[in-house]
């Protein structure tokens, strides 16, 4: 039930000591803020003082953002002015310790619900006046101009809503102001009394969830599970207005160790996003997984409409430990790896160990192109036969190494190595405020896991680059020819750099998680700028997909300093000073160059067919120690330098995915091709080249083969003749 309560406001309510939940939470709110971090306490200590902690103070602060919200948008109908006036008077009201800066924007999402949730407050508040003429003035209990009761509906009173607790005279706040109206809402745990209307026997539950019960389940038909992440799962689902399918990622909150502002980020990166070679966002919204139960056979009972009323109160105050936590950073994609005892990192079957930062391959100490640092549009391009040097050395330095293929060197650390390379799966924690935290916020929860779920509505991609990748690698035989590789490849490449170019020109973020499961191809009906055809196995066709890179769970700011030392990303592409969790410089920052050396395996990825994961495994390890396989740079020296240059291993040597797309640019006007397919009558004249070298080519290896076996059979016969 909630009821207005200005007892709330009164100094010795916010003061009470038997007010345990408040007690809690300043105590641990001091401990997880250290003491350098004063302003913080100060800030606590004004909240302890003006009442603002514990559960009430929670969702007062996040109903009062709510209405701040909506009131600045009555005032300003323009919605960059509205946020403008919104953020202005959030910022004094953070200065009297009244609002945190997450209600302003880490929480700007569930803010979102509380106003919906307001909305639909307000109107059934309305009926109600309409319906009962009984409700009193409440400015009738004024007392000398100041209101001191409380305007509730209570049940248990029809005509006097005041508060028990406060018949004293008149106070002031610790601002000296005198206690004005603040109402807050407060649930009270009195038992309901029959009759009661609508309104009335409201809880938290029904608030954050408007009655239309919810949004999923009325209008989305839910297909099929596409695939299931760290955060939540994605599905299929088809849209009941519009008649399209989205793919629809879940996140229950409650069950999601993560921090919250991690999840929310996904959202608020996708949302500012809006090119063809970036997965289209189309919204988000919070509602609780028991509606969406309830459509699949679930019976609501009071139960556990009561429990979830009590859940909804925890995440709140989950959701603001975690926010307040140092350790809002702690979110690590581990595939295809797994942290060895001493710091390695299994990649497949395969452990690699990354070179130390020292440790600078001949690749890393200039451009591919011979300079240490190149001027944009200057950059001259190497006929494709000639291989820039350093590669030969590269390669040079493989095949010094008869046991690759068996065994994978371990290369001699430094001592901060294996401190420094921590990416992983499970490790031994400290036991950190987090996890005093989580094991606080897990006893709160207890083992329920239904609770407030983030749904966010996407563009449906069919495949990914990886799956392509892997069906193209499992089909094919030996190397691409040139033709596919100018035709196909390239091109797909360039248009993946275009779309992170966007990202990191255009918004200044770094993805950080670049790589072929997070490259989505979108099956488009014709041929557009930016498509690239491709047989799809499934579809049994060629086909035009479109590149669009998705899952920006780790996406930030550049420059953003991170906070976790730890590494993050997937190990077989990220940056090494990613996966060190540093810079080689030092602090540890989030640098676009981290992106770009992505690109370079993936570029290396699209280029080379692998024939089995170990040899992928033992390749990808190998170029990221600067050595490429002596047959590619060969073969396609051109972009052998290429990836080299986007592998250097310091950041500063790496180009800007601008640099590589004016070089493209730049190779272009020259008549040339470098990321662009050639134009269509070149290609119909390649592809008939190519298609003839490849099928010389095989011809060949048929022929050898067929040497083989016939020498085989001879041996045999010879011997089956001398046994005869
Ligand atoms: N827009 C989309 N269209 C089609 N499939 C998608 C889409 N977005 C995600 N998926 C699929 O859903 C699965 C889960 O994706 P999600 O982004 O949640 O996690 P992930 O990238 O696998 O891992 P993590 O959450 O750790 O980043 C993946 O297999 C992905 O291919």
């Amino acid at each position: 039930m909630l009821k207005w309560n200005h007892e709330a406001f009164t100094e010795e309510s916010f003061l009470d000591p038997s007010d345990t939940s408040s007690d809690d939470s300043s105590d641990q709110s001091q401990e997880d803020f250290s003491s350098d971090d004063t302003d913080r306490l100060k800030q606590i200590e004004r909240r302890q003082s003006s009442g603002l902690t514990g559960e009430t103070g929670k969702h007062g602060r996040l109903l009062l953002a709510a209405l701040l919200d909506t009131y600045c948008e009555l005032y300003e109908t323009e919605p960059a002015q509205s946020k403008k006036l919104f953020y202005l008077i959030c910022r004094q009201l953070k200065g009297m310790g009244i609002l945190d800066e997450e209600y302003i924007e880490e929480l700007s999402g569930v803010r979102e619900t509380y106003k919906r949730a307001f909305k639909t407050l307000m109107g059934q508040a309305k009926e109600l006046l309409e319906d009962d003429g009984d409700i009193p003035d409440p400015m009738a209990h004024h007392v000398d101009g100041v209101s001191r009761r409380a305007i509730g509906w209570d049940g248990d009173t029809t005509t006097d809503y005041s508060s028990s607790s406060d018949d004293s005279g008149d106070s002031e706040d610790h601002l000296g102001h005198s206690s004005f109206e603040r109402p807050v809402f407060t649930r009270t745990t009195t038992p309901k009394s029959p009759g009661l209307t609508h309104l009335e026997r409201m809880t938290l539950s029904d608030w954050l969830l408007p009655d239309k019960g919810s949004r999923y389940c009325n209008e989305f038909t839910e297909a099929a599970m596409l695939g299931k992440g760290g955060f939540g799962s994605v599905w299929r689902a088809k849209n009941l207005l519009d008649g399209r399918d989205y793919a629809v990622k879940k996140i229950i909150l409650a069950q999601n160790k993560v921090a919250y502002s991690k999840i929310f980020s996904e959202i608020k990166c996708l949302a500012k996003l809006d090119h063809p070679h970036v997965i289209r966002y189309y919204g988000s919204w919070l509602e609780h997984s028991e509606f969406a139960k309830k459509k699949k056979g679930h019976t609501r009972n009071k139960e556990k409409k009561r429990h979830l009323a009590a859940l909804d109160e925890q995440l709140l105050f989950h959701m603001e430990e975690e926010l307040s936590d140092d350790e809002r950073e702690d979110n690590h994609h581990h595939e295809e790896e797994e942290e060895d005892t001493d710091g390695g990192v299994v990649f497949g079957d395969e452990e690699i160990h990354e070179s130390p930062a020292t440790d600078t391959p001949p690749s890393a100490q200039s451009s591919p192109w011979g300079a240490s640092s190149i001027p944009r549009l200057s950059i001259p391009v190497p006929p494709s036969s000639s291989v820039p040097a350093h590669i030969h050395l590269s390669t040079s330095h493989k095949s010094n190494k008869s046991s690759l293929s068996s065994s994978v060197e371990t290369i001699p650390r430094s001592p901060d190595f294996s401190a420094s390379f921590s990416i992983g799966g499970p490790r031994p924690r400290p036991v950190s405020t987090l996890a005093k935290t989580r094991a606080r916020a897990a006893s709160l929860i207890g083992s329920t896991t239904t609770c407030l779920t983030l749904f966010i509505q996407m563009h449906i991609c069919t495949l990914t680059l990886a799956d392509h990748l892997m069906e193209r690698d499992y089909l094919s035989s030996g190397p691409l020819s040139t033709h596919v590789i100018q035709s196909t490849y390239l091109p797909l490449f360039r248009s993946v750099l275009e779309g992170v170019h966007y990202v990191h020109h255009d918004h200044g973020l770094v993805h950080r998680d670049i790589k072929p499961k997070n490259v989505f191809l979108d099956v488009i009906p014709r041929e557009r700028s930016g498509a690239v055809e491709l047989y799809v196995h499934k579809l049994q066709r060629q086909v035009w997909v479109l590149p669009k890179i998705g899952d920006f769970g780790l996406c930030v700011e550049d420059g953003q300093k991170m906070r976790s030392k730890r590494g993050e990303g997937t190990a077989a592409y990220a940056a090494p000073e990613q996966l060190n969790g540093k810079l080689v410089e030092g602090d540890a920052i989030a640098s676009q160059k981290a992106d770009v050396y992505s690109l370079g395996i993936l570029l290396f990825e699209l280029l080379h067919p692998f024939s089995t994961s170990m040899e992928r495994a033992n390749m990808l390890h190998n170029l990221r120690r600067g050595v490429l396989p002596e047959a590619f740079c060969a073969a396609h020296g051109r972009e052998a330098a290429l990836i080299m240059w986007m592998l250097s291993h310091q950041p500063s040597k790496r180009p800007t995915c601008q640099d590589l797309l004016e070089m493209d640019d730049a190779v272009m006007s020259a008549s040339g091709t470098l990321l662009r397919s050639p134009p269509r009558k070149e290609r119909e004249g390649s592809r008939e080249n190519g298609e003839v070298d490849e099928l010389r080519r095989r011809l060949v290896e048929m022929e050898m083969e067929n040497r083989r076996l016939r020498s085989l059979v001879g041996e045999l016969q010879g011997g089956d003749g001398r046994q005869r």
